[in-house]
Formats: C-alpha cells, sequence, structure tokens
C-alpha cells in the first residue's frame, strides 16, 4: 500500500513529476517552432523561449533550494512567458495567463493563487489598455482601454472559478488525507493483526498483501517487505485445517465477510491460533478490490480449552480416551446403520490380577504397566478404531465396521480380542523385572439397533467377567443368558444387603466329632433365611458377598456372633472351640486385626477357643502379608485352619511358615472315599502331610461308616457330616448338648 502522504507531500510530488514533463514538451515544441521564428524575424521570441527552458531546468536541478523559492520561480517563468506571448503573438496566447493562478492553488494554495490572478489581471489591463496587445472587442474596435476591460474581467471570472474549484477540491482532499493518515497511524499501532490484501478475483490466485501493521509484524517476525506482495496463503501451513481455508476460499468466493480460527504460522515456522475476521473492502462495485483481516493471537485461550477438553476427554495416565470419549464415539457409532457401516463390536478388558502388580512393586510400576498396555492396544488395533481407557485397570476397544453379517462380525472381533490377548501376554520388562500381563476380555456384538451405548456396555463387561470366572486371561463372547444371571446376581446383593441390616441373617454350628464320635468343637455355619420361608444356601450368597465386597461386615458380624456362641455355650457348661470363615478380602483389609481386637474386647470371648478357617485363595495373594497378619493374630492366641484344603494351589513351601493348627479336607475329596483310588490318595496324601508338619485334620463330609472308618483306620482324623450331626440353632445345639451329657467329654478333651 502507498504510504499516506499530507497534502504538501502531495504538492510537492506533483511539481517534481511535472517539471521534467513540461521541460520534455518545451524543449520539443521550441525546437519544433523555432525556424518559423527565426524565419519570420521573432528571434526574441525564440531567445525568451530558449530563456524560460533554462530557467526550469535550474529550477529542476536545484532541488536543494526550498519548495515555495522553487514553485515561485516556476510561476514567475510561467508569467514571463506568457507576458512574452501575448506580446509577440497576441490574444491567441492569452489562455497561457490562466498557468500562474491555477498552478499556484495546486501547487501552493489559495492566496498566492489569488495574487497570481490579480497580477495575471493587471498586466492583460495594462497591455491591452496601453496597445501593446490587441484586445478586438466588436464596437470597441478602436477602444483599446474599453476592450482591455472586458478581457481582464473576462480572464478574471474564469480564473476566479477555476482557481476556487481547484483550492476548494485540494482543502477537501487535505482533510481527506489527514482522516486517513489518523486511521492509519491508529490501525498501525492496534494489538490486532491487520493485513490488507488485494482482491484477485480468480478463486486459486494469490491475493497479494498490500498492507500489515506492526501487530502483525510483531507476532509473525517478518519484516515488512517480506510479506508485502505475497500471498495471503503464507498465513497458512501444515496444520492448518483444509476445512476452515475452504470456508474462507467461499466466503471470497461470494464477497462475504467471515470469522474462523485457524493455525497460521511465524517466519520460523512455529504454530499459533489466529482468530481471523475477514471482511471484503468494495468500491464503487459489488465486487471487493481488497480483502481486509483483522486477526488476534488466541493460542492461550486454545491451548486452555484444548487443556480442558483433554482432560474432560482423556485419561491422563494413558492419554487414551476415557469414558465420556468412548460413550461419545460408541453413540455416534451406533446411530450409524449396519447397512452403511458394518456392525460394531465392543472389547472389555480388565487386567488379571493387576492389584498384585501395584502391591508387590508400587503403584509407579504399576502406572507403567497401564502404559505399556495403552501403547500395545493402539499397536494392535486399526485408527478407525477407538481404544478408551474407563477406569482402574480397564479399557475398552471399540471396534467399528465390521460385517454386517453378525456371524462373520463376532468371528472378526473375537480373532482381535485374541490377538490382543497375546499382544498383551508378551513378555514386558517393567523396572528391571519381567512381566506377564494377563487379560480377561469380554466381547459384545450390537445386535439390536435400538440398544444402547450403555447396554452395549454391560454386556461386554457381563461377558469379561464370566471370562474372569473362567480362569481369566481369556476370551468370552456375550450372550443373552448372562444377562439374566448379572441381574439375578445384582438383586441378590440387594436383597442380601437388606437382610444383614434387618438381622434376618442367623448362625448355625455343626459340630466336629473325634473318631469315638465324641464332640470336640463346632464350625459356623451362615444361614439366609427368606421371608418365603425357603434357605438360601451358602455357596450361592457367600459369593455374592464376596464380589459386592458385603462380605467384610458379614464376616465382622459373623465374628461377633462366634464369640456370643462360645460364651452361651462356656454358660451353659459346654465349651468348645469354635471354627469360623474368613473371607481372603476379609482378611486383607488392612483394619482386620484391630477389628478382631475389638469383637473380643466388646464380647469378652477368649481368643485360644476360635479357629480362623482361611481358604487357599488366600495364600495366592500377598502371601508374606498374609503370614504377618496371621502370626499377629496367633499371638493373640487365635488358631488357623485351612479349608477345603487340597481344592486350590496352595504353596507348599509357605505352609511350614504359617501359624497353622489345622488341615481340612473338603467334602469332595471324601465323597468317593474308600472307593474312588484317586480320592482316596488325595487323602491319604493331606494325612501323611498333617502328620509330618504336626497339625490337626478335620474331614468335612462324613457321610457314611465307610468315611468314618476309613479315617479312623488311617491316623483319626476328626470329623464332620450328616453322618454325626446337621449344623443346629444355638439353643438346639446346647439343647441336644444337655440331653446328651456330651459336653462332659467334650470338656475332658479340650480342658
Ligand atoms: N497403578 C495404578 N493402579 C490403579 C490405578 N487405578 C486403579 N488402580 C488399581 O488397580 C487395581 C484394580 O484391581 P482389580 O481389577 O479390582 O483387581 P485385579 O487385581 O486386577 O484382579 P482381577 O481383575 O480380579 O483379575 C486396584 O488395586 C486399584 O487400586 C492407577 O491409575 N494406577
Amino acid at each position: 500500500m502507498v504510504s499516506i502522504k499530507d497534502i504538501a507531500g502531495w504538492r510537492e510530488r506533483i511539481f517534481s513529476s511535472l517539471l521534467p514533463i513540461v521541460l520534455v514538451v518545451g524543449t520539443v515544441s521550441t525546437i519544433a517552432i523555432v525556424p518559423f521564428l527565426l524565419q519570420r524575424g521573432m528571434w526574441p521570441v525564440a531567445l525568451a523561449d530558449a530563456i524560460a527552458l533554462g530557467w526550469i531546468f535550474a529550477i529542476w536541478r536545484l532541488k536543494g533550494l526550498p519548495y515555495t523559492v522553487r514553485v515561485f520561480h516556476f510561476l514567475a517563468v510561467v508569467y514571463v512567458l506568457s507576458v512574452a506571448l501575448m506580446l509577440s503573438i497576441g490574444a491567441a496566447s492569452l489562455s497561457y495567463l490562466l498557468g500562474p493562478p491555477l498552478i499556484a492553488s495546486i501547487l501552493l494554495s489559495l492566496r498566492p493563487a489569488i495574487v497570481a490572478l490579480i497580477l495575471c489581471a493587471v498586466s492583460l489591463l495594462g497591455l491591452g489598455a496601453t496597445g501593446h496587445i490587441s484586445l478586438s472587442v466588436p464596437g470597441w474596435e478602436h477602444d483599446p482601454v474599453k476592450a482591455a476591460l472586458v478581457a481582464a474581467l473576462n480572464y478574471t471570472t474564469i480564473g476566479v472559478m477555476l482557481t476556487l474549484i481547484c483550492s476548494n477540491l485540494l482543502k477537501g482532499l487535505s482533510l481527506s488525507l489527514a482522516e486517513l493518515q489518523l486511521t492509519s497511524a491508529a490501525v498501525s499501532r492496534l494489538n490486532d493483526m491487520v493485513v490488507i490484501a488485494k482482491a484477485v478475483a480468480h478463486r486459486n490466485s494469490a491475493q497479494p498483501i498490500t498492507f500489515v501493521n506492526k501487530a502483525f509484524l510483531r507476532r509473525t517476525g517478518y519484516a515488512r517487505e517480506e510479506v508485502l506482495g505475497q500471498s495471503l496463503r503464507m498465513l497458512q501451513g501444515p496444520d492448518t485445517d483444509q476445512a476452515v481455508i475452504t470456508c474462507i476460499l467461499e466466503a471470497m468466493g461470494s464477497n462475504k465477510p467471515c470469522n474462523v480460527e485457524l493455525v497460521s504460522y511465524t517466519k520460523s515456522g512455529s504454530a499459533f491460533w489466529l482468530e481471523l475476521e475477514l471482511m471484503p473492502f468494495t468500491q464503487s462495485s459489488e465486487v471487493a478490490t481488497h480483502w481486509v483481516l483483522v486477526g488476534r493471537d488466541i493460542t492461550e485461550r486454545r491451548t486452555a480449552a484444548d487443556a480442558i477438553h483433554r482432560l474432560a476427554f482423556y485419561d491422563v495416565l494413558t492419554g487414551l480416551p476415557n469414558r465420556r470419549l468412548l460413550m461419545e464415539r460408541l453413540a455416534a457409532a451406533l446411530e450409524e446403520t449396519p447397512a452403511n457401516r458394518g456392525l460394531n463390536a465392543i472389547l472389555y478388558l480388565d487386567l488379571d490380577n493387576f492389584k498384585n502388580v501395584n502391591d508387590a512393586r508400587g503403584h509407579a510400576v504399576g502406572d507403567a504397566l497401564l502404559g505399556h498396555v495403552a501403547t500395545r492396544l493402539n499397536q494392535t488395533v486399526r485408527n478407525s478404531d477407538t481404544v478408551a481407557r474407563i477406569g482402574g485397570d480397564e479399557f475398552v476397544v471399540l471396534l467399528g465396521g465390521l460385517d454386517a453379517n453378525p456371524s462373520v462380525a463376532s468371528y472378526v472381533a473375537l480373532d482381535v480380542a485374541h490377538t490382543i490377548r497375546t499382544a498383551l501376554a508378551a513378555p514386558l520388562d517393567l523396572a528391571g523385572q519381567p512381566y506377564n500381563i494377563g487379560v480377561s476380555i469380554g466381547v459384545a456384538l450390537c445386535l439390536d439397533a435400538r440398544a444402547s451405548s450403555h447396554d452395549l456396555l454391560r454386556e461386554a463387561d457381563t461377558a469379561m467377567y464370566r471370562a474372569k470366572a473362567n480362569g481369566r486371561n481369556g476370551v468370552v463372547l456375550f450372550e443373552s443368558a448372562m444377562l439374566s444371571e448379572t441381574q439375578y446376581k445384582l438383586t441378590m446383593e440387594r436383597d442380601l444387603a437388606q437382610a444383614m441390616n434387618n438381622g434376618e441373617l442367623t448362625m448355625h454350628l455343626q459340630l466336629q466329632v473325634d473318631r469315638l464320635g465324641v464332640p470336640a468343637g463346632a464350625e459356623l455355619l451362615m444361614r439366609w433365611p427368606r421371608a418365603d420361608g425357603t434357605m438360601v444356601r451358602p455357596d450361592i450368597f457367600i459369593p455374592v458377598a464376596e464380589s459386592s465386597g458385603l462380605i467384610v461386615p458379614l464376616g465382622n458380624w459373623a465374628l461377633r456372633e462366634a464369640c456370643k456362641a462360645w460364651l452361651a455355650l462356656d454358660r451353659t457348661g459346654n465349651p468348645m472351640p469354635l471354627s469360623i470363615n474368613v473371607s481372603p478380602l476379609q482378611f486383607r483389609q488392612p483394619d482386620f486385626v484391630d477389628q478382631v481386637c475389638q469383637i473380643l474386647a466388646d464380647t469378652g470371648a477368649p481368643p485360644q477357643q476360635l479357629i480362623f478357617e482361611v481358604t487357599e485363595g488366600l495364600l495366592i495373594e500377598d502371601i508374606e502379608q498374609a503370614i504377618k497378619r496371621m502370626h499377629k493374630l496367633a499371638a493373640l492366641g487365635i488358631r488357623f485352619s485351612v479349608d477345603d484344603f487340597g481344592t486350590g494351589y496352595s504353596n507348599l513351601a509357605y505352609l511350614t511358615k504359617m501359624p497353622l493348627y489345622e488341615l481340612k479336607i473338603d467334602k469332595r475329596f471324601m465323597h468317593d472315599t474308600p472307593h474312588d483310588v484317586s480320592g482316596t490318595a488325595i487323602v491319604q496324601s493331606i494325612l501323611a502331610m498333617a502328620g509330618h508338619l504336626g497339625l490337626r485334620v478335620v474331614a468335612e463330609g462324613i457321610e457314611s461308616i465307610e468315611q468314618a472308618q476309613y479315617l479312623t483306620a488311617h491316623g483319626g482324623a476328626y470329623m464332620q457330616g450328616y453322618l454325626y450331626h446337621r449344623p443346629m440353632a444355638l439353643e438346639q445345639l446346647i439343647q441336644w448338648l444337655q440331653d446328651s451329657s456330651a459336653s462332659v467329654v467334650a470338656t475332658a478333651a479340650y480342658g
């Protein structure tokens, strides 16, 4: 864009460009006319022309002289020349006399123009009246004074008109220029970036930049010369959204303004966010002659907005989409009809025994493992699939665009799930130690167009739980029957919590006897009588209590009941050791030992009379911690029994490190003893091991004389089963003990 000059600047500019033109035109016309003048003997005119040209040449070259001096000289030349011409060739050169006032009004101002006009008018009058020039007026041919007066009057009239027009025009121009300068100064000092480009009609042609303000130069690091003349395209770069560019081009094509946010680039190539307002500038026609762009750096705002977006939609630890984004994408995927895009499937992943990594190696290593899982998942699936982390060690993969045929789609989804399982299973080095990631995966296919994203996720979750129940590290495809199981479980959980609150649960005791059938203790067994008179079996509700966490309050309640039962038995003269089942979850509660101490203190029951039955599940995880806690409780006097011994994966090496008192043989081994060879072999080895370790043995599920005889013949384990006693309510047991006076024998055996 041309820099804005004031009117004085424009005058100087006009004057400088006028002089060479006058010189050239004057020289050409003088050369053309000189032979004619000389032929006619008008050499003074030729001489005057030559002097005038020399004078103008001097004015042109002497640029160091003040502007007004040079203009006055120029005016003098024009005046002298016009007078000389009038003297030599008469009224034909009268128009020359208009030169001085007009030139003075354009190059100086009104006042010198009026002076010039008066001077010229007076000269005309003087020369005419004295007869130096012939100014013929019809009727007054012989009266030169009147003719001169008429000519001078005419001259003055037209001279005043022209001078005033020029002067006013220039005055208006001067005001506009001053305003323009003001605006320009304001624009160049704006903090917003301003760019003006020339509008070029063709859509794909470059729109050359004609103006940029300081704010633009400051932000982009360019120098003005590097930008002027360049295409507007220099504002965009590799990360500029093409959709935004298209929007700008469309606005330009239709001569409309537009507002956009786009990534722009500095000279050094660093990207920044620009909020841009693009306005067409039109003059006379509808079509824009220029584009005015006003931009603001909104990088900070966008960065903050991006950060908020990331926190809202992405998991901080792994950078994967979180549950919210997953649900949005899932909902969007479900809206598309399978005929267009194929079926969608959800893979619900839960790492196996991840808690162990946290416990054994610390949270930081656990975090690192989650990061590796995220990376491997992303490497395994397509870019178009979504991998999300929806909680602790739970990930979800959304597979879209599977085959529209459900069988093919299930096959593909299962195949991807197996590929993921294999990929995660590859050994991983975590803080210098090898680790294998096991994962349970539930797969659900969206077959029902009406199903919600929540339904689909719940189905995949259900299938994942089935994979866990199947022994972990596997893949299970959801089947509708699973959901009713889950719903049943949820109802059961709710009812169980209610039954606990209402005190509907009861404790039954089943006696354990020695080889002579004499009661030697009892195991407490929970019972849940329903309002409808039915009894919920413990093997049904205990797993529900375990999976829902209700087992913890339930276990505390059972311990309190056991203490009260022992005291009641003691009061009636039948003190005997009581066995209580302690679930792994309850045992792992950090305050478990404190809870036990509290209950013992509250009830006053002797810890030496309590046997805690723990399952082998307790011994799989966190063995060191479990052993430490057992020793603490053993120090109080509590004894330990391993329940269902032989059914789990007991680490036998650890058995010797535990303060054990007893092993219990599971009833499934007793079931076919002594007839089944393998079952009997297991019973024999447990008896032998217990003998070796000096542990007492209790065999469960004794229902036949043969079983009892077999045990008596092989080391004399204590026995528990329907052959001797069914579980009884406490009052019933006390009554039975009193009736059979067996209490004396029990006291003798354990006293
Ligand atoms: N390191 C780490 N651990 C987490 C994070 N969020 C949750 N966890 C832990 O992840 C574990 C999740 O354990 P679960 O899935 O319940 O149990 P698991 O040990 O994986 O056992 P299964 O799922 O039954 O195989 C818990 O111990 C949480 O404390 C996290 O951001 N970082």
